[in-house]
């Protein structure tokens, strides 16, 4: 696991400042009605202490049961208006905070799934979670009870200290330089704190992401009895998340006990001043008692202020994290400053095109080449050639560094990535489902289609056969990734998804394990109707594929190191055809499709 990212952006204190301004702004109306209810809460609150003062000074010394009733009544009163005031509260700002929470998470969910593919590539999923479900909790802090208290706490200690200065100046000087003194060892304490209480987000979201993968991969863990292994670098990052979290125990609890520890100091030095005082006459008895009481009033907030604290620069830093994401420009936002051009056609060109994915490793090398629409264009080459990357840049996932792609003439870079993915299609070698009916998986490409259109795709698509024979047929779910359907299944619904689409410019990853003849067959013919009329690029296994392509490019190292026709490729005699003998003449000699035999031969 990697340490904490270093060379991040720094903190911008200012601008998280503005955004809580911002966000407070928004929610004024409820963040207005919790001071309002924050205020009354804390200010009922002093009437039982301060009511001591009266009941010893006053009602015990007279004799005076009538104020002592009146005292009871208010004190009475004020304990219903503090717990009303109280729980209305909580009803109010936390209702009000959970939604902003809630509206954000979507906000959050919606910017990030528009980035470009790139981000997804260098950010593990893990982080990403954590940046849509974590990271907005923060706002309960700040417009929920959190700020609300803090302010509360700070309104009341100021309250509680001008009482104590009322009752006795002299007692309180001592008090507030004992409190300064456990002020400044907060602040040294939170100081040290808070990059811990940092890197806890980032460590959670690491393991969350491991384990992730871990689930997302349990068949290859299962098969190379990786468990042991997996539990081993889970439990190491649990360890971590656990040492960190030691840490901040550790560090609260003594800030805790200092805490304890200066309220009884000052507890002591008021027993000792105010009782002198009681006795020389300076002060009355009940003024003492009440002081202590205030003196508890000027510290728990104080505490509570230091935790909150932390809350708060918690929320500061995770809405800092969702201000980078959203700070990221989107693909729909660069859209905006492009031309829209609705149709397509689907004549693309690729014109001395030259991409990398990191600098000074050339991946792709001045590649040009010309597909008119409804051709198909067959990709071959050895492992690691580039033919997956030449398809993300037909998909629009990345930009060539040099030279262009052209689709109906206008580069690619000048479209609307929105509505040029809107005429494509995509059927790969491993076909992603999501976990849902076979009917929601094939009406992934177009929500409203009826029942009709759905079912017509699956018979073009040769699927229509085997949904029929599933219990529940088109509503039979197919489990995550599609894992309760076979391979062949799951490619044949892929192809089924994609005819409803009606793509102009089609993109297939073919299959490179061979299935048995019978759903070999079904598949060819379905990819061959989806193709019909279609520019299409494939990166071809299969011999029917590539000897019936328009083209076929050979890849080598980034290069187009030859491009023709099946046949005369073969006539050149170069790397085709050793790929050929090596790959193709190994497949027709072992199985042979019907209808290859004329294709391969002819
Ligand atoms: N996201 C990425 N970041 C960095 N390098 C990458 C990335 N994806 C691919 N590459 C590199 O680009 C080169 C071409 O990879 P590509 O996937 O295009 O090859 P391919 O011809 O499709 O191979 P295969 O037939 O094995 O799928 C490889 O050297 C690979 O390591």
């Amino acid at each position: 696991m990697n340490p904490p990212a270093k060379g991040k952006p720094k903190y911008d204190s200012k601008r998280a400042w503005s955004e809580v301004r911002a966000l407070m702004w928004e929610h004024r109306r409820s963040v207005g009605i919790g001071l309002v209810l924050m205020i009354i809460s804390r200010a009922s609150g002093f009437v039982l202490p301060y009511s001591t003062k009266f009941v010893l000074d006053d009602v015990i010394p007279n004799k005076d049961i009538r104020l002592l009733g009146i005292i009871a009544l208010a004190g009475f009163a004020a304990t219903i208006v503090q717990s009303v005031t109280g729980y209305a509260l909580s009803q109010v700002v936390s209702v009000a905070a959970q939604q902003a929470i809630a509206r954000l998470r979507e906000d959050v969910q919606g910017h990030l799934i528009r980035l470009p593919v790139r981000y997804f590539d260098s950010t593990k999923s893990g982080v990403l979670v954590s940046r849509v479900m974590n990271d907005p909790e923060g706002i309960r802090n700040l417009i929920g009870t959190g700020l609300i208290q803090l302010t509360g706490g700070i309104l009341s200690a100021i309250a509680a200290l001008g009482v104590l200065i009322h009752l006795n100046w002299r007692l309180t000087l001592v008090t507030v330089v004992f409190l300064a003194i456990f002020g400044a060892g907060m602040s040294v304490a939170f100081k040290r704190l808070r990059p811990i209480f940092r890197e806890r987000s980032v460590i959670t979201a690491e393991v969350t992401g491991r384990l992730t993968e871990t689930l997302g991969g349990i068949r290859l863990v299962k098969v190379y009895t990786a468990e042991e292994r997996e539990r081993a670098v889970f439990g190491k990052g649990v360890q971590r998340l656990f040492a960190n979290i030691a840490k901040t125990i550790t560090g609260t609890s003594l800030t805790g006990t200092l805490g304890f520890a200066v309220v009884g100091v000052i507890g002591v030095i008021a027993m000792y001043v105010g009782g002198r005082d009681v006795i020389t006459g300076a002060m009355t008895l009940g003024s003492l008692l009440t002081f202590v009481f205030f003196i508890a009033m000027v510290t728990a907030p104080l505490v509570q202020v230091a935790s909150i604290g932390t809350q708060i620069t918690e929320a500061f830093a995770g809405l800092d994290r969702i201000r980078e994401l959203r700070d990221m420009a989107t693909e729909d936002q660069e859209d905006e400053r492009k031309q829209s051009v609705p149709t397509v056609v689907g004549h693309v060109k690729f014109d001395q095109v030259s991409f990398e994915y990191e600098p000074g490793v050339p991946v792709l090398h001045d590649v040009t080449f010309d597909a008119p629409a409804g051709t198909t264009t067959a990709l071959v080459g050895s492992s690691g050639s580039g033919k997956s990357t030449m398809i993300s840049l037909i998909m629009a996932f990345a930009q060539p560094q040099q030279g262009r792609i052209l689709v109906d003439g206008t580069p690619v870079s000048d479209l609307r990535l929105r509505e040029y993915r809107h005429h494509l299609g995509v059927v790969m070698q491993d076909n992603f489902l999501f976990d849902g009916t076979v009917k929601e998986n094939i009406a992934f490409t177009k929500p409203s289609a009826t029942d009709e259109e759905i079912m017509r795709v699956a018979q073009i698509a040769n699927a229509h056969e085997f949904i029929l024979g599933f219990p529940q047929g088109y509503e039979t779910i197919v489990g995550e990734r599609g894992v309760k359907l076979s391979g062949g299944q799951r490619q044949r619904v892929a192809i089924a998804r994609a005819i409803l689409a009606d793509p102009r410019v089609l993109i297939l990853d073919e299959a490179t394990l061979s299935l048995d003849s019978e759903s070999e067959h079904l598949i060819q013919e379905g990819l061959r109707r989806l193709r019909a009329g279609r520019t299409t690029f494939v990166i071809a296994h299969r011999l029917s594929t590539i000897t019936s392509a328009n083209q076929i490019l050979v890849l080598e190292k980034g290069q187009i190191v030859e491009r023709g026709t099946h046949a005369e490729l073969l006539a050149l005699g170069g790397r085709y055809r050793d790929l050929y003998s090596r790959q193709y003449q190994m497949e027709l000699d072992q199985f042979i499709n019907p209808g290859e035999e004329i294709a391969a031969t002819g």
